[in-house]
């Protein structure tokens, strides 16, 4: 089926083409051939804490300070990881993978903004080109079969461009043809404890997650069980990625006693420098990469 054959994409810039990178890097997402309807635009960088950054003189508790400082700290980080891994990248598209509610969205928006790239959502992607308004309501009124075809096809669509963020839905992973057309480009996991998971979706409710609505039980307790079996089918497929990010590591090396307590922008960092001795790795082993 070609729901996404038709596929309109207007690639939303977040900074693409803003940022330059050698080698090619700098080459704009070529967007000529798609048309996304309503593109959300992404959000501005958001570091936990940041606000428009008032003079140091104007802040005036220790606490105050502390947090101003942690957040300049953040996104000097942040920055400086991205200009390390940029001319690597070379224009490759990031596509993030993992389950329901792991964060490939909120991590996703800020790698595209840090990296200079632009953010796409493939669930959105699919509901502007199947002309529907959530994907709930797709595998409701067609089928997930159907969602399923649509995903592969904006998929298929995305890998011929450059300079992309793309946040995939959780099951993604589960076609290998999807993979054909991510490893375009270079994936990342983010693995996250099922606990986790289940208490971000229970917070929101599992109505927009059509695979974890189960009316009979709690948000928590659905989405819970739900996930564990997910995770257990979806295993080897989430391995595929070329790049994992797991929040429990990440939170024992720095010191925290729960995955909770990591910020976005941690997770972000983690991912460049990730993304970073992959691309080194490869370069190495098989010559450049830049065999876009
Ligand atoms: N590091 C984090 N710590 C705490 N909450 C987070 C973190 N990252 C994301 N969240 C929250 O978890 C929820 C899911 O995040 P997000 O939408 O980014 O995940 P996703 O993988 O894109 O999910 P979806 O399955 O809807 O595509 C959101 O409410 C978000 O605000
Ligand atoms: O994990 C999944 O199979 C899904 C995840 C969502 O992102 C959507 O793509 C859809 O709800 C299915
Ligand atoms: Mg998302």
């Amino acid at each position: 089926m070609e729901a996404a054959a038709g596929l309109a994409m207007q690639s939303r810039a977040v900074g693409a083409g803003r940022r330059n990178g050698a080698l090619g890097g700098d080459r704009p997402a070529r967007a000529a051939t798609l048309r996304v309807g309503g593109p959300a635009a992404a959000p501005a960088l958001r570091v936990r804490g940041a606000r428009p950054v008032a003079p140091l003189c104007c802040v005036q508790t220790s606490r105050g300070h502390q947090s101003l400082h942690n957040s300049v700290d953040e996104a000097l980080l942040l920055k400086r990881k991205a200009e390390e891994v940029q001319f690597e990248l070379n224009g490759r598209c990031i596509y993030l993978v993992g389950m329901m509610g792991s964060g490939k969205s909120t991590v996703g928006k800020i790698l595209a903004e840090v990296l200079g790239y632009s953010y796409f959502d493939s669930d959105s992607l699919v509901e502007q080109a199947v002309g529907m308004p959530s994907v709930a309501q797709i595998f409701k009124v067609h089928s997930e079969a159907f969602f399923r075809d649509s995903e592969s096809s904006v998929l298929r669509d995305l890998s011929s461009m450059h300079r992309l963020v793309v946040a995939t839905g959780g099951g993604a992973v589960i076609r290998p043809v999807n993979w054909r057309y991510m490893k375009k480009g270079l994936s990342i996991m983010l693995d996250v404890p099922l606990d986790a998971l289940a208490k971000r979706i229970a917070q929101v409710g599992t109505a927009s997650r059509p695979l974890l609505d189960q009316p009979s039980a709690d948000p928590y307790t659905a989405a819970f069980t739900k996930l564990s079996l997910l995770a257990e089918q979806r295993g080897d497929a989430y391995a595929n990625a070329d790049v994992r990010v797991s929040l429990e590591e990440l939170a024992a090396k720095k010191g925290h006693d729960d995955v909770s307590q990591l910020t976005p922008t941690d997770i972000a960092v983690e991912a460049l420098q990730k993304i970073k001795n992959f691309v080194t790795e490869h370069s190495m082993a098989s010559g450049p990469f830049d065999d876009l």
